[in-house]
């Protein structure tokens, strides 16, 4: 199976220079938060974070040990699984996109990401609703047709033009993600397909997984939830503002031993069903060649925020700074690395960047690299439009064109024809595995979203 990187390229960049700029990565202790005298301190910090760096690390998150060892401590027997296991495990089996892809199969930059990847996510019912051969086809050539016509109606110009009307309407879009509540959800798109459940081993050398990965995915969501408090502190605006973007989740033990949330009908007036967050497990195995690509240099396009560990204690990861000089981010102990995804950046104008970044390989010697990502989700039936309504004037007018970085990074989120999270979300699959996209959405549908 060959796919491409779920992640959105950047090409015309060849910064090569590593550290020589004066900005670092800073680390936020997320203790402060609870301290009266110190939590002034690190609002400061997270502004900064936010709206110069773009990249940061925290410490002191609530995550425990256990929780991050459960997981990360099975990662050599997952990717260890004989290759029928992980055959089985096919994202090819998934219209979900969920499952295995195997070593290099995916390129960034037309080049191969030398690593193999698991791809999980929120175990969630299949909500999607097939209404006939005939009514889908009709409904994906009337998405067709009218992204067309949108597409040759606003040619070049799209961003700014689009970004002042999105302001203008703000308001206006704000009561309608508030009043859609109130209205029969069409779960007929064909973005509502992406959620749906695990595939998970079953080889009994795995025995414990999918708690681990269970637990470690509610203790994340649980931080990104707190986080977002956080940056609605530092945007001055009332904590709780975003939540109805990231809904309720009850957990319910099920009959087949996992779990999964329940969302039970009463959502405490919050307009959007609880996203579906994602995870990948990463293997990047040492290579003879020590620049090898271990992912090529992207932003990320999955979610809203992304909270990555990274196992062991080689380098690797590595973002761009302001000046186009190369960072290294390497692993520290006890903590996760914080980005911002396409969407956040498209809300925020450009305020707060989506930071570009990639992985080195190891080099020949060195240890296997681990590492799992954890995108945290936003509702699909959502639109960034509605999202930037909600992002307060004063932040999306710190937009610093003097960034280098403003110039090179074309975000598919600033194009009006991807508005829709839930079809810039597929879009993103699709490109990004052709073959599952193929065998479960069809020819038209992949043809729609890679032109
Ligand atoms: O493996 C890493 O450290 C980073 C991975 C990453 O950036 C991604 O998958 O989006
Ligand atoms: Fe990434």
């Amino acid at each position: 199976m060959r796919s491409f990187n779920d992640t959105e390229d950047i090409d015309g960049r060849s910064a090569n220079a590593k550290d020589q700029s004066p900005e670092s990565i800073p680390i936020l202790d997320l203790s402060w938060a609870d301290d009266p005298t110190k939590k002034p301190e690190l609002l400061t910090q997270l502004r900064a974070a936010l709206f110069d760096v773009g990249f940061l690390y925290i410490s002191n998150h609530g995550v425990t040990p256990a929780i991050v060892s459960e997981l990360a401590d099975r990662l050599p027997s997952l990717f260890g699984l004989p290759s029928e296991e992980k055959a089985r495990l096919s994202k090819l089996n998934s219209p979900h996109f969920l499952g295995y892809s195997g070593f290099a199969e995916e390129t960034t930059l037309g080049k191969q990401d030398q690593r193999e990847q698991f791809d999980f996510a929120t175990e969630l019912p299949v909500v999607w609703r097939e209404i006939g051969d005939s009514e889908n086809a009709q409904l994906r050539n009337a998405q067709s047709r009218h992204a067309r016509s949108e597409h040759a109606q606003s040619g070049n110009a799209h961003s700014e033009k689009a970004q002042s009307d999105h302001s203008q309407s703000g308001n206006a879009e704000l009561q309608n993600t508030q009043s859609r509540n109130d209205q029969a959800r069409d779960f007929t798109q064909l973005y509502w397909r992406l959620r749906g459940p695990n595939q998970w081993p079953q080889k009994h050398s795995l025995r414990g997984f999918r708690a681990a990965l269970e637990d470690y995915h509610d203790a994340l969501a649980q931080l990104s939830h707190r986080f977002v408090h956080l940056i609605e502190e530092a945007f001055e605006i009332p904590v709780g503002t975003y939540d109805h973007l990231f809904g309720k989740e009850t957990r319910h033990d099920s009959p087949q031993g996992g779990r999964s949330p329940i969302f039970d009908g009463d959502d405490g007036g919050l307009s959007c069903l609880p996203p579906q967050h994602r995870l990948k497990l990463l293997r990047y195995p040492p290579s003879s060649d020590s620049a090898a690509q271990g992912v090529g240099a992207h932003k990320d396009s999955s979610g809203w925020l992304t909270f990555l560990y990274q196992h062991g204690t080689g380098p690797g990861l590595e973002t761009l700074s302001s000046t186009g000089a190369w960072l290294s981010a390497p692993p520290i102990p006890g903590t996760f690395v914080v980005n911002f995804g396409n969407a956040f950046e498209a809300a925020t104008e450009g305020a707060v960047k989506a930071t570009v970044h990639r992985v080195v390989s190891p080099g020949p010697g060195d240890d296997v690299r681990y590492s799992i990502p954890f995108f945290m989700g936003l509702p699909l039936d959502v639109t960034v439009s509605e999202i930037r309504a909600i992002i307060p004037e004063k932040v999306r007018r710190m937009r610093k064109d003097a960034d280098s970085r403003a110039k090179t990074e074309i975000s598919t989120f600033l194009d009006p024809r991807w508005d829709s999270l839930g079809e810039s979300q597929l879009r993103k699959w699709i490109r990004s595995h052709h073959d599952v996209g193929l065998k479960w959405y069809g020819q038209n549908v992949v043809d729609y979203y890679t032109f």
